[in-house]
């Protein structure tokens, strides 16, 4: 099989001054764009999770705004309105996820240039000598910015990781494990964990399996990762999130000492799981979709390694630990429902193309008064990543201290 990487999905499109994204939530069934058109409609599809990802949310955010300032130009009567009206949608997008750092990094962007044209206002007596269309510009650059930054960044973990990999294993052959989305889906393209997951498919010739996780509640894994593998051609299997231990134990031994040998698929082991992260703050704790922490126990307990990748809009050194995320709680109703199509027999599909007949919510559990706990993310102790992969290279342990010195590195290679 060829293996050649199209990366032609996309999250987002923009053409100034339009902003389209994929309606994430109706994936990977139907592929409906959808406008926004200003700040408010960039809130709530970042909330509703019709986009998704740390660092699509992020970009979207930066967007959205940017979108609302040139729909609006006309609309501000001097400097001093537009700034405030840019504050006010800075705060307002902020309140829209709470975990991932990097919609409030992409705030802080705009929210700095704020800050300088107020300066520049209080210190000249009359007007500040930059125009209305002049701030505005600088906003649409610095959102323009974060989308062109982020595929470079992707591009760079990618290459970054997949060496790192291909030199920890040598010239086996290996599979990896990844959870949630972190493609182009989640990024503004070609993706994160999923990026290294692109480059060592299309670069090298070890890893030669995917298994990608459900990831209940949402699905991130089973309707979106599933679907960028399998139109990118890697070859790959979903299984559901309770299986890994099991799946990660029988890869690594001979298949004929599998109870009963029922698994007949003679597949690479498992020697890794890579996963993106939300944030990361300065010891290298990681918070990522739930289901990520126990993920790195099983990987700790199997000695295989746990990869996290991550551009380093994601990392905040504002936090020393992972203590202080904070952490999203979702509807319970993403737990005790599922969505899906309902589908025509295999025999009408064929003839008749997807064979969707209608979108459904099914409930999968009692009606009924109880709760349906659902942290959307968790936090991965930095004792249990082995490394973390970055843009700017490879953040490891020191041999001597056992510990991530994140600032560090990031200080060395700014
Ligand atoms: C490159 S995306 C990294 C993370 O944002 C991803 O792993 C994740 O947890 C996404 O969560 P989501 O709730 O789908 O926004």
């Amino acid at each position: 099989m060829e293996r050649k990487i199209t990366t032609s999905m996309s999250a987002l499109k923009w053409n100034r001054p339009n902003l389209e994204i994929i309606d994430q939530l109706l994936l990977p069934h139907e592929q409906v764009w959808l406008p926004i058109k200003n700040a408010e409609e960039a809130h709530k599809a970042i909330k509703t999770m019709q986009v998704r990802g740390a660092p699509a949310i992020g970009v979207v955010a930066g967007l959205g705004l940017a979108t609302d300032l040139l729909h609006k130009k006309d609309a501000f009567q001097n400097e001093k309105d537009l700034l405030e009206y840019i504050a006010e949608n800075t705060a307002y997008l902020r309140s829209a996820r709470p975990t991932a750092v990097n919609l409030f990094e992409a705030m802080d962007r705009m929210d700095k240039h704020v800050e300088t044209e107020h300066l520049r206002l209080k210190e000249s007596k009359e007007a500040s000598g930059n125009t209305l269309e002049t701030i505005i510009e600088t906003i649409v650059r610095e959102a323009e910015t974060l989308l062109e930054n982020d595929v470079l960044d992707n591009r760079a973990i990618g290459k970054y990781g997949a060496e790192y990999l291909v030199a920890r294993h040598g010239e086996s052959r290996f599979s990896v494990l990844t959870h949630c989305n972190t493609g182009s889906l989640a990024t503004a393209g070609y993706g994160t964990a999923l990026g290294i997951i692109r480059a060592l498919w299309e670069k090298t010739t070890q890893m030669d399996h995917v298994y990608c996780t459900e990831t209940r509640p949402y699905n991130q894994g089973s309707r979106l990762t599933a679907y960028e593998l399998h139109e990118e051609n890697i070859d790959f299997s979903l299984v559901c999130d309770s299986a890994v231990s099991w799946l990660i134990k029988t890869s690594n031994q001979p298949a004929k000492t599998i109870n009963n040998s029922l698994d007949k698929f003679d597949r690479s082991p498992v020697k890794a799981i890579i996963v993106g992260a939300d944030r990361v703050t300065a010891n290298g704790d990681t918070a990522n979709k739930v289901g990520t922490y126990q993920l790195a126990i099983v990987a700790k307990n199997f000695g295989v390694d746990f990869i996290v990748a991550v551009p380093s809009t994601t990392i905040d050194l504002s936090l020393d630990n992972g203590s202080s995320i904070p952490i999203e709680y979702r509807s319970g109703t993403e737990v005790t429902n599922v969505s899906g199509v309902v589908l025509e027999s295999a025999d009408q599909q064929q003839r008749k193309g997807n064979g969707i007949i209608e979108r459904s919510t099914v409930r999968v559990s009692p009606f009924g008064d109880f709760e349906a706990y659902n942290p959307s993310f968790d936090v991965t102790p930095c004792e249990l990543i082995t490394a973390i992969v970055t843009e700017k290279g490879v953040i490891t342990k020191d041999a001597s201290t056992g510990q991530f010195d994140v600032k560090g590195f990031l200080e060395k290679h700014n």
